[in-house]
């Protein structure tokens, strides 16, 4: 018989399996690990959790974790050993490590362009075949190296001082020596379920901010009035609302699409809210329905992951992926694994993506990533060729 949980040895129950989610509503940081979930792919989680909950008495009613991009792939679910409440210190103030980096962009800007214009073409040539990918979200990643090593609850204290978005680190799976985390600030919502309530804020459609406040309103307005950014924007809202919509009594986005910001970055963004037929619809099931949104993957879903592996070149792990928890009731919050890195020791891979669509600019889009990676550059004090940025050197 499969394996439903592995209790964890007392010496990896440590300070490795730190996670943390703040969202701008609640925090939940705990610390250690008593044992990990059953490791498998989105299909089967709703299944592996409920079996972990029938089977499991012990320690707090609650897991935590990271589900990757590719659904066929593990997740890392783990039931935490403490909760840790209060404001208690959850970062530190500093620079998150030593001023010299060495970066290394995989894929470099100019072939990612490429990339684009190759997926623009891909977009167009098989319009109005069923199979016919009408998004597909392209992402590349800047590889850093640091001199010294790099101190997440420093790096978590710099992401916190944007407080419209959710900071989060959650354990990756141990591969080396060295345990790493996906570490982030993320505007982004996939799912929140509490009783028969739920909620989605998906985003698509970007822009950049601008330091000069009449830059920032000309951007905006132009991301508002943006015919592409909005089509971009309808592929995600539709796809979610015609998901949940099943489930659902009533689901609706009766706020319309707004603009949401960050300290970095303008946003069309959509406030999902449905009331389910049976409140005891687990929240994995919905997620397993929901994830990868076309956001961060495309539409249709399984034809622009395909394009995606094609294009893209590389794994993207637990990025774009999702990290949140749930309880024994199957409730939780899942939030999207965007403006984030993966980090262990010195070392650090940031990722960023776009969505595109025909009409989508390569050039534009490259600055796009360009301008959500600032998220975790500025946190780590640097700029994307890895020189200290103004203001964190001193
Ligand atoms: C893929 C990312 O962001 C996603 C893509 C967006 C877009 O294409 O406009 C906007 C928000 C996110 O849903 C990322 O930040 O890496």
């Amino acid at each position: 018989m499969a394996k439903i949980f592995s209790p964890l040895a007392a010496s990896t129950a440590n300070a490795s399996h730190e996670f943390l989610l703040a969202t701008p509503d609640r925090r939940l940081r705990t610390q250690g690990a008593l044992c990990e979930l059953e490791r498998g792919p989105l299909i089967s989680l709703r299944e592996r959790v409920e079996r972990f909950f029938a089977s499991r008495t012990d320690g707090i009613p609650l897991l935590v974790g990271a589900l990757p991009f590719d659904v066929l792939a593990d997740d890392y679910l783990f039931q935490p050993a403490h909760e840790v409440s209060g404001e208690s210190k959850l970062s530190a103030e500093g620079p998150a490590a030593s001023s010299r980096w060495i970066v290394k962009q995989e894929p470099a800007a100019k072939d990612f362009a490429e990339a684009v214009s190759h997926c623009v073409k891909a977009l167009s040539e098989n319009a109005g075949s069923a199979s016919h990918v009408r998004k597909a979200v392209l992402s590349r990643s800047l590889v850093l190296e640091s001199d010294s090593a790099i101190s997440i609850p420093r790096l978590l204290g710099r992401l916190a001082h944007d407080p419209s978005v959710t900071q989060f680190r959650a354990p990756l799976p141990q591969t080396s020596a060295l345990q790493p985390s996906l570490v982030g600030a993320t505007p982004e919502l996939l799912l929140s379920k509490r009783g028969a309530t739920i909620v989605s804020h998906p985003l698509a459609g970007s822009s950049r901010r601008s330091a000069d406040p009449v830059l920032d309103r000309q951007a905006m307005r132009a991301l508002l009035a943006s015919e592409k950014d909005h089509r971009e924007h309808r592929i995600v809202t539709e796809m979610i609302l015609d998901t949940l919509s099943p489930y659902c009594l009533t689901v609706n986005a009766s706020e319309g699409t707004t603009i949401r910001s960050t300290a970095s970055m303008h946003h069309l963004g959509t406030r999902i809210v449905g009331k389910l037929k049976d409140e005891a619809t687990p929240v994995a099931e919905l997620l397993a329905l929901l994830h990868p949104t076309p956001a961060v993957c495309g539409l249709p879903r399984r034809e622009a992951a395909d394009l995606i592996s094609r294009i893209e070149g590389y794994d993207r792990g637990f990025y774009a992926g999702a990290v949140g928890w749930i309880d024994e009731v199957q409730n939780g919050e899942w939030y999207v694994s965007i403006r984030c890195a993966e980090v262990a020791g010195r070392h650090a891979r940031v990722f960023a993506g776009a969505g595109i669509v025909v009409g989508s600019d390569p050039q534009k889009e490259t600055e796009e990533t360009s301008a959500k990676f600032a998220a975790m550059l500025n946190a780590l004090g640097i700029d994307e060729q890895g020189r200290p940025l103004q203001e964190h050197a001193a």
